[in-house]
């Protein structure tokens, strides 16, 4: 296993710009997922990894190992010992799972103790060796797809949307198990996706991409509660922004004051999350409003309220005990809230 270093890795088709000027580390051990909308160049920077593409500029090693870039011959993909889990139909049909594990690992190992220990690690049963892909599960299928990419104790596993086609409870319990697998093996990991649950409930690390361009990389409570931009904090959840201003440490809006994460002065968009803003239903601390809409999902539930003023505020709070349209309320910000520079007009 090694560490993955991207520098300023630039890669184009024609006029587009795909991969634009990036750069990511990504430490031994750690499980990154890359996230950003459809076309932003997730899948190119992956392929520059494996040895599919190579980079126009800039470099990628492997631990201290260059294999593109800064003038040396880009090692060929057979040889960069990487794992790649593709979307689907990664399986060969006509072998069973055995045989599809084994395949990385040369002659004779169909049989070996490294099929049944793969099989452990991804969770699957022992007996599941015999069967052919066509008899197992989607969910299963890149288990062991998984397993196919960890046998031969790759350098690192990248994985290309891998649960995309999965239906969402499917989706969450092969997520889970993936990352037990890639945790229990300490494999370095890049994972991308187009999913904002995923990218934030599986890594280590996100590494956020737009239009080619890494825009922020840092822990998921970071990307979530601290987004290096509005863009960002709208693409990774919801987020109610309102305009205020700022002094030190603190700042004044709608919401009443509320605490920054970084000191600020002036003008300032603060972008608060929706459960952050607690709705006080027994009390009258806060900021007074009516609430218009409640949409009730079990586990939780999405308040929108209407300040006195006529502020619109979004508001997510437990589903176990909560208002009804109608009702006045009192909400108050919790946690420390983000603020940005407003856009220039
Ligand atoms: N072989 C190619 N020839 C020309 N343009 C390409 C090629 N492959 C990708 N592109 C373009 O490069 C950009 C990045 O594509 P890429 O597939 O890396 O994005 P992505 O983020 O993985 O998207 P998705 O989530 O839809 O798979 C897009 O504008 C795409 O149209």
């Amino acid at each position: 296993m090694s560490s993955l270093t991207i520098t300023g890795v630039t890669k184009r088709y024609g006029a587009t710009v795909a991969v634009d000027d990036v750069t990511l580390h990504v430490p031994h051990g750690c499980f990154t997922t890359v996230l950003g909308p459809s076309g932003c160049g997730k899948t190119t920077l992956l392929r520059l990894v494996a040895g599919f593409l190579a980079p126009e500029s800039g470099s990628i090693a492997f631990g201290d190992t260059v294999v593109a870039g800064d003038g040396v011959r880009p090692m060929p993909p057979q040889t960069r010992r990487v794992g790649y889990v593709p979307q689907e139909g990664a399986l060969f049909p006509h072998l069973d799972v055995a045989a599809n594990i084994a395949f990385g690992l040369g002659k004779g190992a169909r049989g070996s103790d490294r099929v049944a220990e793969m099989l452990d690690l991804v969770e699957l049963p022992a007996d599941f060796r015999h069967r052919r892909p066509d008899e197992l599960s989607g969910g299963q299928q890149q288990r062991v797809a998984l397993a196919r990419s960890l046998a031969p104790q790759p350098a690192l596993v990248l994985l290309d949307e891998p649960f995309s086609s999965l239906d969402a409870s499917l989706r969450g319990s092969t997520s889970r198990a993936v990352r037990r697998a890639l945790e229990a093996s300490n494999t370095t990991a890049v994972l991308v996706t187009h999913d904002q649950n995923e990218a934030l409930s599986l890594a280590d690390e996100v590494a956020v991409m737009r239009a080619g361009r890494l825009v922020q990389s840092a822990t998921p409570s970071q990307v979530y509660l601290s987004p290096s931009d509005p863009e960002v904090a709208a693409f990774v959840g919801r987020a109610v922004v309102l305009p205020g201003t700022a002094s030190g440490a603190h700042a004044r809006c709608a919401l009443g004051e509320v605490v920054l994460t970084e000191a600020a002065e002036g003008e300032v968009s603060l972008m608060i999350r929706p459960e952050q803003v607690y709705v006080d239903l027994s009390h009258d601390e806060g900021v007074r409003g009516t609430v218009d809409e409640v949409s009730y999902y079990g586990h939780d539930c999405a308040v929108q309220v209407r300040l006195d003023d006529g502020t619109p505020v979004l508001s997510r709070m437990s589903g176990v005990r909560h208002p009804s349209p109608g009702d006045t309320v009192h909400l108050r910000v919790t946690g420390l809230v983000r603020a940005y520079r407003p856009a220039a007009p």
